[in-house]
C-alpha cells in the first residue's frame, strides 16, 4: 500500500488556498485521479515524485518512508521507486527504442523483462529505431514499457494518452489494461475521460476545493442511486455481458447493466454525478 498524507498552500483554481491529501493508494490496483483544471491534480503527483516540497507530509511505500516532514526525511526523486508517463512522450531521441529500454532498466538490465514489454507493446520489430521515427500511438507504448522496465513500485500517469486520436487512444486503453493484468502495477491515472476511467481504473479521487472530495469505486462514484446524482437521457451503442456503453452529454461511458433486454440506440435514463461531467 501507499499511504499518502501532503498538505501544501497553493493557488487552486477553485478559489482553495491550500491543497490537502490523505488516502491510501490499493496496491496492484489503477487508481484514477479526477477534478477539474487547476485542482492541484499535477501538483499532487509531483509532491509524490518528489519534485514539489509539501508544507507537510508523510508518505510510505510498503515499509519505505519517502517523506516525512515530522521527522526530516525527503527521499530524492530518483531514489523513489517510481516512474512516470505524460502527455508528450519525454522518450530519449537520440537511443533506440531498445536503448530506451535498457537505459531505463538501469544496470541490472532484465533480458527476458525487456523482450517481453516489446512484445506485448507491438514494438519488436521496431527494436533499432529512434523514436521520433514511430507514430504517436508507439512513442507513447514505448513512454509505457520504459516505465515498466524500471519495476516501479508505483507509476505515475498524467493524462497519457490525451494527445492521441480517439483511434490510438482506445487501443492504448486495451493495450494499458493487458499491461496491468500482466504486471499489476500500483498507479496513479490522471484523466479527465470518463469512460477512460471506468475501463482502466478500479477506484476514482475526486479532487474538489483542495481536498478529495470522493474516493470510490466507479460504481459509487458514478452509478448509485442514494447519491447526489444527475439523471440524464443516453443512448446505448455497444451492449457487452456485464456492461452497457452508453453515449451521454457527448461523452461516451461505460455502466453496469440493470437487465438483459437493451437495443443498441435505444434512450436509456442514466444516474451520474455531475461533477464527473462538467469537464
Ligand atoms: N510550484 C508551484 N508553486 C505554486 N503554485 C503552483 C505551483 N505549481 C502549480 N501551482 C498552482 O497550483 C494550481 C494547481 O495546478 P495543477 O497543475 O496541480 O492543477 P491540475 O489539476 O493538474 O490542472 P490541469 O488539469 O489543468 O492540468 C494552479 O493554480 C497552479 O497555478
Amino acid at each position: 500500500m501507499i499511504g499518502i498524507r501532503i498538505q501544501k498552500k497553493l493557488q487552486l483554481a477553485d478559489q482553495a488556498t491550500e491543497l490537502q491529501v490523505d488516502i491510501n493508494l490499493p496496491k496492484g490496483k489503477i487508481t484514477a485521479l479526477s477534478g477539474k483544471s487547476g485542482a492541484g491534480k499535477t501538483s499532487l503527483l509531483k509532491m509524490i515524485a518528489g519534485l514539489m516540497k509539501p508544507d507537510e507530509g508523510l508518505i510510505t511505500s510498503g515499509d519505505e518512508t519517502w517523506l516525512d516532514t515530522s521527522a526530516g526525511i525527503d527521499m530524492p526523486p530518483q531514489k523513489r521507486k517510481l516512474a512516470f508517463v505524460f502527455q508528450d512522450y519525454a522518450l530519449f531521441p537520440n537511443m533506440t527504442v531498445e536503448g530506451n529500454l535498457r537505459y531505463a532498466a538501469g544496470k541490472s538490465v532484465d533480458e527476458k523483462l525487456i523482450r517481453h514489454l516489446l512484445e506485448i507493446t507491438q514494438l519488436s520489430g521496431f527494436k533499432k529505431v529512434k523514436p521520433l521515427q514511430l507514430s504517436g500511438g508507439q512513442q507513447q507504448r514505448l513512454a509505457l514499457a520504459r516505465a515498466l522496465a524500471q519495476q516501479p513500485d508505483l507509476l505515475l500517469m498524467d493524462e497519457p494518452l490525451s494527445a492521441l486520436d480517439l483511434e490510438a487512444r482506445q487501443q492504448l486503453q486495451q493495450e494499458l489494461l493487458l499491461l496491468h493484468r500482466e504486471f499489476k502495477f500500483t498507479a496513479i491515472l490522471v484523466s479527465h475521460d470518463i469512460s477512460e476511467i471506468s475501463i482502466l481504473a478500479s477506484k476514482v479521487i475526486q479532487l474538489a476545493n483542495g481536498r478529495v472530495a470522493a474516493f470510490g469505486t466507479i460504481e459509487e462514484l458514478f452509478g448509485s442511486p442514494d447519491r447526489n446524482t444527475l439523471k440524464l437521457t443516453g443512448r446505448v451503442i455497444g451492449v457487452e455481458e456485464q456492461w452497457l456503453i452508453v453515449l451521454v452529454n457527448q461523452q461516451v461511458v461505460r455502466l453496469k447493466k440493470q437487465n438483459q433486454n437493451y437495443q443498441l440506440g435505444e434512450s436509456i435514463s442514466v444516474q451520474i454525478n455531475p461533477d464527473l461531467l462538467q469537464y
